[in-house]
C-alpha cells in the first residue's frame, strides 16, 4: 500500500497553542487566531485540559489547521494525534519515545523530538524523527525547563552540527526571532509572545516576516 509522504516542516515560526496562556480564550479561538496571522505550523499543547475536551479540541484545531493549509501538530499526544487525524506529533523526555511515537503514527506523519544539544539532535535522528526542538534558547516563564538556558552561540552551533532541522524554543519572540532565524535555524517556536500580544494575528505576521528577515541576512552570509 502507498502511504502518501510525510508533509515538509514549514521554515520560519512554529506557534504553540497552549491551555496555560489566555484562558478567556478558548484553544480554538486562539488557533483562529494564529492562523489567521499566517501560522503555517502550530502545536496544539494541552497540559491542563481534560481527555474528553482535549480530544474534541484537537478535532476542531485540526480542522481548522487542515482548512488553513496549515500543518498541526499534538504535543505529548499520540493517541489525540491519531484520532484528530493530526499531522504529527512533538515529544520529549517525559513522553512516549519517538521510536515508540513513530511505531504508532507510520511514515505518513511528522514526529518532533526535543534535544538540549547535538548528542541529542544525533539520538532523535536514530529514532526516527523528523526535527529537534532545541532549547531553552533563552530564559522563558512559561514553562520550568530542566535544562540550562542555551544563547545564541550554543544554539547556532547545534544548529550546524544537527543532522535534522532545528526548531529553537524558549524565550523566543520578536524582540529576537530575526537573530534566531539568522542562525540557520529551520524554524522558531513561540509560545507567549505570540498569545499574550493583544492582537495575536498581527503578532504573528511580524514575527514571520522578522524571521524571513532574519534567514534572508544567514543566506547572504553563507552566500
Ligand atoms: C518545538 C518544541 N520543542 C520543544 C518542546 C518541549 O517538549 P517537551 O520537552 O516534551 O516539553 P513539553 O512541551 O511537553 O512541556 C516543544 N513542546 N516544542
Ligand atoms: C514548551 C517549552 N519547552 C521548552 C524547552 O526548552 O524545552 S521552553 C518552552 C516554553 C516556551 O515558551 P515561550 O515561548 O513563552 O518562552
Ligand atoms: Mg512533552
Amino acid at each position: 500500500m502507498n502511504v502518501p509522504p510525510r508533509p515538509p516542516l514549514p521554515h520560519g515560526p512554529y506557534l504553540l497553542c497552549d491551555d496555560s496562556l489566555r484562558p478567556e480564550l478558548s484553544l480554538v479561538e486562539k488557533a483562529e487566531r494564529l492562523l489567521a496571522g499566517g501560522a503555517r505550523v502550530l502545536q496544539l499543547r494541552m497540559k491542563h485540559t481534560p481527555p474528553r475536551e482535549a480530544l474534541a479540541a484537537a478535532r476542531a484545531v485540526v480542522a481548522r489547521c487542515r482548512q488553513a493549509g496549515a500543518l498541526c501538530l499534538l504535543n505529548d499526544r499520540v493517541d489525540l494525534a491519531l484520532l484528530a487525524d493530526a499531522h504529527g506529533v512533538h515529544v520529549g523526555d517525559e513522553d512516549l519515545p519517538p521510536e515508540a511515537a513513530r511505531e504508532l503514527l507510520g511514515p505518513g506523519r511528522l514526529v518532533g523530538v526535543t534535544a538540549r544539544g547535538t548528542q541529542g539532535a544525533l539520538a532523535a535522528l536514530a529514532a526516527g524523527a523528523d526535527y529537534v526542538g532545541v532549547g531553552p534558547l533563552f530564559g522563558t516563564t512559561t514553562k520550568q525547563v530542566q535544562a540550562p538556558v542555551l544563547g545564541l552561540e550554543a544554539f547556532k552551533r547545534v544548529v550546524a552540527q544537527s543532522p535534522l532541522p532545528v526548531v529553537g524554543i524558549g524565550g523566543v519572540g520578536l524582540a529576537n526571532i530575526a537573530r534566531v532565524a539568522a542562525t540557520g535555524a529551520h524554524g522558531a517556536a513561540v509560545v507567549s509572545d505570540a498569545l499574550l500580544a493583544q492582537d495575536i494575528a498581527e503578532r504573528v505576521r511580524l514575527l514571520a516576516e522578522a524571521f524571513d528577515r532574519g534567514a534572508r541576512g544567514a543566506s547572504l552570509e553563507t552566500g
